[in-house]
């Protein structure tokens, strides 16, 4: 996934490290650094355990003289969510909070601030009766910002059935109780919030809806989730008496770690198989190093912005961890290809035409859709006509301007315009995160580190079978066998389109549909350490433009990680068309490119260009456990699709990661809530299951174990086939039950037996065949066959299995 550069000291030294190979180039001249690299890997993507230098938080000051700018950072469009007109008044005039008589715990909130922005202090306030109603609507605000609707249930509240009617007062009454526990959490989060302390503040007589919404809240991961000790003690603890069941978690990004830690508090048994050598996935922050040793700084090569820290889960951890953020700052001056600086009359004005661009498209699509609901065409093609309609940018200096917007685009979705669904490509935007884009000074690895703790993660995994039925799912990985009840599968939808993992039974054609339709696009990054801050560690983005639209996201965009890496860094991003040929450009070639750029801009101001101590380029579309970096709606697809890959299979097999997340596809937070949403459907599957009627119990394992005896005398078997024909015919397209025994070695030692029905004539060729891996294979794709559970047998089967019993019966 990366490739690094380093000269140390008199020698330059380039490499590229490819995750988990790690692709290192040194160069020996010692004036050019990036020419005549000799080649050599590295195997190794080592989990950086070693303490990254906390950096110095700075005060966030304007460059002096630069222009304010476009601010680059990963959002689509200037949109603003105004929570106050959102906020329903008839539901704050009820009172169900009582004023405070005294303040007994630290639990308290700012009234002019949400308790996740980065400025917020925890502040000790008494309430008086008047201000309810203010406490309440802040509240609201609070609610609203995690990503609750401001006056009705979410579905999974329908689902969990939190009141005892939708709508109503009841309703209205919840929604306060549950928007105040929230906000209380949120005033402290390193405090573990108890049922009593929720009660403190709520009328007796509303005690039912305080056990409603705690529930929820806690079991869905909203309130005393994350990593403060407070929090670990009691999440962390085994669980008295039995494990409600066992779950197998496939990938340790951050979408597997928050499932994981809340599947464990939920009471299951789990283990997480990851196939990289570290937990993280597409959050890895490397460490970068001059030959010295003493210049280091953390670069972030997947996951680096937090993109709206109001609400961000991912907030609360940096909160909890005692971090201090970084705002990343609205400066982002642009630069042309001759190195000067673009004039801010022509930027905005090419802004603003951009934008309004964007908003003709919207309306278009409104029309159209309302027309005809499934006409789709890519969104460069429909800004390129209102473009050309429209006559805007026409001179090459906006025409350049254009194209670094359109750049800016390409790099928020990871894919270029001619990809993206004119009808749905923004489809997420009403969710966005609101409050600042921040950095977490020293990496993102160590939010990464602290969720990883104390989880029992198996690195070096693959996993590349996952086997289901009713009776549980066995997990193949790197050669081992992983038995469990259930599986959640979090690997990239990247990993999902190539077929690294075979399902079996297949996954349901509506699943597959939904991933061949979803895009997965690729960003790529060049970070370079330098030995000094020689483009003014003031300013945190800067833009370069280029000539060739084809060309436009090759380095457009610069983050200076000065202020928080720990070091003198700057990331260069390459999105668009440039991702996907920087995938097979030298590493060389690649770092002196961004050189020659560097140069061009800084030179003509007098300021030298330093040769880079070292620098690494991501490859993260040959990567093998991601297959490119993040998801977008392409031409065809819509956000239903990421509801279609979070459904579960068989409620057995379940889904997360930021390509199951429609409201937040794309980002860390949306990853991390993916994980804490299916921790609660799972519990909320196996709840389900441990209640059926006794009655249905019986049956169920009455019809089993009856099955079990009639496979004590198979009519033939081999490997862990069995086979009973159908007593009523011997033809060789007569149908035949077949039942083949998994067996894992891990968590349970029992078989799992999964059924098929096939004709003679292909249990013949089965039987020819050497192993049952084959077996399986030529079943699954020769034979067209789906095995399944005892309970999912088709009524064929049934009948077969009904002429045998009594065939049987009768010869006894
Ligand atoms: C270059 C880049 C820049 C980004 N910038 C931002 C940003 O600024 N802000 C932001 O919010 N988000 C950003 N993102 C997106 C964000 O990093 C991801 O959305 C998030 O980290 C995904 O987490 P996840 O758990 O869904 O998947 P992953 O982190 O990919 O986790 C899945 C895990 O599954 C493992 N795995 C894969 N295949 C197998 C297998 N066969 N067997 C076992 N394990 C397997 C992987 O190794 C991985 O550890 C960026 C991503 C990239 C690549």
């Amino acid at each position: 996934m990366e490739t690094t550069v380093s000269p140390p000291e008199s020698t330059s030294n380039v490499s590229t490290n490819v995750d988990p190979i790690e692709l290192s180039a040194t160069n020996n001249n010692t004036n050019d650094t990036t020419t005549n690299a000799a080649v050599s890997y590295v195997p190794s993507d080592p989990l950086e355990t070693e303490p990254i230098s906390e950096p110095h938080e700075p005060q966030n000051q304007p460059l002096p003289g630069s222009q304010p700018g476009p601010s680059p950072q990963k959002k689509r469009r200037r949109r603003r969510k105004i929570f106050t007109d959102m906020i329903s008044t008839s539901a704050s005039r009820l009172r169900v909070l009582r004023p405070h008589p005294k303040q007994t715990t630290a639990y308290s909130h700012s009234e002019t601030e949400l308790p996740d922005s980065p400025s917020y202090q925890h502040h000790r306030k008494r309430k008086s009766p008047p201000d309810l109603d203010k406490e309440v609507d802040i509240e609201a605000l609070i609610a609203i910002s995690v990503g609750f609707p401001v006056d009705s249930l979410t579905e999974e509240e329908i689902e969990a059935n939190v009141v005892s009617q939708i709508g109503g007062v009841e309703q209205a009454n919840y929604i306060i109780v549950r928007n105040h526990i929230l906000a209380r959490w949120r005033s402290n989060v390193s405090l573990w919030l108890t049922k009593d302390h929720a009660l403190e503040s709520i009328r007796a007589e509303h005690k039912n809806l305080v056990n409603s919404a705690y529930n929820f809240l806690l079991h869905h991961g909203y309130i005393n989730f994350g990593v403060a000790p407070a929090i670990k003690e009691v999440k962390m603890k085994p669980v008295d008496g039995m494990p409600k069941g066992s779950v197998i978690v496939i990938g340790a990004g951050l979408s597997g770690l928050a499932a994981a830690r809340q599947l464990i508090f939920l009471g299951f048994k789990v283990v997480v198989l990851e196939g990289r050598a570290r937990p993280g996935g597409r959050v890895r922050t490397k460490k970068m190093t001059g030959g010295d040793s003493k210049t280091l700084a953390a670069a972030d090569l997947g996951g680096s912005v937090l993109t709206g820290i109001n609400g961000n889960p991912l907030g609360v951890l940096v909160r909890q961890l005692g971090f201090p953020l970084h705002k990343v700052r609205d400066i982002c001056p642009l630069y042309l290809p001759n190195g000067r600086m673009v004039n801010s009359d022509v930027d905005s004005k090419v802004e603003v035409s951009f934008n309004e661009l964007l908003d003709k498209v919207c309306k278009l699509r409104q029309g159209i859709m309302e027309e005809v609901k499934s006409v789709d065409v890519s969104l460069g093609t429909a800004l390129e006509a209102f473009r050309s309609v429209y006559k805007v940018a026409e001179d090459s200096m906006e025409r350049m301007l254009l194209d670094w917007h359109l750049a800016n685009l390409e790099y928020a979705n990871a894919t270029l315009m001619s990809n993206l669904s004119m009808a749905f490509w923004d489809q997420d935007d009403p969710y966005e995160m609101g409050g600042d884009h921040c950095f977490i000074p020293g990496g993102n690895e160590r939010l990464v580190r602290a969720l990883a703790e104390d989880l029992p993660i198996f690195s070096d995994r693959p996993v590349d079978r996952v086997i289901y039925g009713n009776d549980g799912v066995l997990v193949h990985a790197g050669g081992q066998e992983y038995r469990g009840d259930m599986v959640l599968c979090t690997v990239p939808l990247g990993v999902l389109k190539r077929g690294v993992i075979q399902f079996v039974p297949e996954l349901p054609q509506r699943k597959q549909d939904a991933i061949e339709r979803l895009g997965f696009g690729l960003l790529n990054k060049v970070a370079i350490l330098f030995p000094y801050d020689f483009w003014g560690g003031e300013i945190d983005t800067f833009g370069h433009l280029t000539e060739e639209p084809n060309m436009r996201g090759e380095f457009f965009l610069f983050y200076s990680y000065s202020s928080v890496a720990g070091g003198p860094l700057l990331v260069a991003l390459v999105a668009g068309e440039a991702a996907v040929k920087f995938e097979n450009m030298s590493p060389v070639e690649s770092v002196s490119r961004v050189l020659e750029i560097l140069k061009g801009i800084f030179s003509p101001k007098g300021i030298a260009v330093p040769d880079p101590l070292q620098a690494v380029c991501t490859r993260w579309g040959q990567d093998q456990f991601s297959y490119g970096s993040y998801s977008y709606v392409a031409i065809g697809a819509s956000g239903d699709d990421y509801d279609i890959l979070a459904e579960s299979v068989a409620d057995r097999v379940f889904f997360a990661g930021e390509a199951t997340n429609k409201q937040y596809p794309a980002t860390m937070h949306g990853a991390f809530l993916s994980g804490m949403r299916e921790a609660a459907h799972i519990n909320r599957v196996v709840k389900r299951r441990s209640m059926p009627s006794p009655e249905k119990l019986n049956n169920i394992n009455q019809e089993s174990s009856d099955l079990d005896i009639l496979f004590e005398t198979p009519d033939l078997a081999f490997g862990k086939f069995s086979v009973l024909y159908d007593p009523r015919s011997a033809d060789l397209e007569s149908n035949a039950l077949l039942r083949v025994a998994f067996q894992g070695d891990k968590l349970n030692s029992d078989f799992l037996y999964l059924y098929g029905l096939v004709q003679r004539k292909q249990v013949i060729e089965l039987n020819k065949v050497e192993e049952d891996l084959s077996r399986i294979k030529m079943l699954n794709c020769d034979f067209q066959v789906r095995l399944v559970g005892r309970n999912d047998l088709c009524n064929a089967a049934e009948c077969i299995i009904t002429c045998i019993k009594s065939g049987r019966l009768s010869s006894t």
